[in-house]
């Protein structure tokens, strides 16, 4: 994406949509091909989309790709939490259930704001169903286990009912359990839990909430490993990961780009240089970072980020 395309289409915001946001958040927008106007809900919501769906109105192009730099981490949890619970009451709505994917990292503590007022007691958690895009390959309660960082700062705070989170089997090995939890996936495909995208044939997740490591790493995803080329499988696995723990399985690619929404949390100056690489507009189409692959096909994404992680970026 380039940064004056980014900036010129920030300008052509309504005021209106500007003041739904946070006051010390700045949006962003890249138009890169018009989706079909997506109505919003007639019924009144609890928790406005803000930004993302404010642009999707009847008649008017939505934008794939939407950048939001916060000033402080606080307004960045506020608004995930109220993009995550917008998508919920949406998605809830629509088809009957929240498919919502999760990573490790600082995502968790991000999603924190989930699990207090008005959004605990207002979000039907009933709907919500959670998959991971990638788990390490440990026992549940092992201190590196994404599911435990999940729920210890998040999971056990929220009324989800507990066979509605899909975690990995971790009585298997790597390979083991990432065919176990694809066959999972195709179960609750066929049983409508989760969607499947009409554009790529692949299962359409509802949210899937991303982080970035310091390498542009998403899921367990790295750079120059070959699972990022993986276009069959849903579901894959790692046994060399270069960021311990080696054994870790993994969401492909083309899972990844076919859902509904995509929302990619990196803050840090950590991040500066993968978030230049990716948005600075340079177009490289070799060695490619896994985040610069990130590119949905049947929906929309939603970067939240921090001025740190854009401080290479001079110009935004
Ligand atoms: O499995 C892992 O190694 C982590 O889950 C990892 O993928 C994490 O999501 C990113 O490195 C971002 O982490 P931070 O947001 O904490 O920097």
């Amino acid at each position: 994406m380039s940064t004056a395309t980014a900036a010129a289409a920030s300008t052509s915001l309504s005021s209106s949509t500007r003041s739904r946001s946070s006051p010390s958040s700045r949006i962003l927008a890249t138009p890169r091909r018009s989706l079909p106007a997506r109505p919003l809900s007639s019924s009144p919501s609890r928790f406005p989309l803000g930004p993302v769906s404010a642009m999707a109105t009847p008649g008017e192009a939505a934008s794939r790709k939407k950048l939001l730099i916060f000033d402080a981490e606080e307004d960045l949890a506020a608004s995930l939490a109220e993009h995550t619970a917008g998508l919920s009451e949406k998605f809830a709505a629509e088809r009957g259930a929240f498919a919502v994917v999760l990573s490790g990292g600082s995502l968790i503590k991000a999603l924190r704001k989930l699990a207090e007022p008005p959004y605990l007691d207002a979000v039907d958690w009933s709907r919500w169903h959670v998959f991971w895009a990638d788990e390490r390959v440990v026992p549940k309660d092992h201190a590196d286990s994404n599911y435990k960082l999940a729920m210890d700062g998040f999971l056990s705070k929220v009324p989800i009912p507990a066979n509605q989170v899909y975690a990995m089997n971790d009585t298997l090995t790597a390979e083991g359990a990432a065919a176990d939890y694809e066959a999972r996936l195709y179960q609750l495909i066929k049983n409508g839990v989760v969607a499947l995208s009409p554009v790529t044939g692949f299962p359409k997740f509802d949210l899937m909430l991303l982080g970035m490591g310091p390498d542009g790493h998403i899921a367990s995803l790295f750079p120059g490993h070959p699972i990022v080329h993986e276009n069959q499988k849903l579901v894959t696995y790692v046994e060399d990961s270069p960021k311990p723990p080696p054994k870790r399985i993994t969401f492909t690619f083309p899972v990844i780009n076919s859902s509904a929404h995509i929302a990619l949390m990196v803050t840090g100056a950590g991040k500066a240089g993968a978030v230049h690489k990716t948005l600075s507009g340079k177009e490289s189409s070799s060695d490619l970072l896994p985040v610069e692959m990130v590119e949905p096909q049947d929906g929309e994404m939603t970067w939240f980020t921090d001025k740190p992680a854009m401080s290479m970026l001079s110009s935004i």
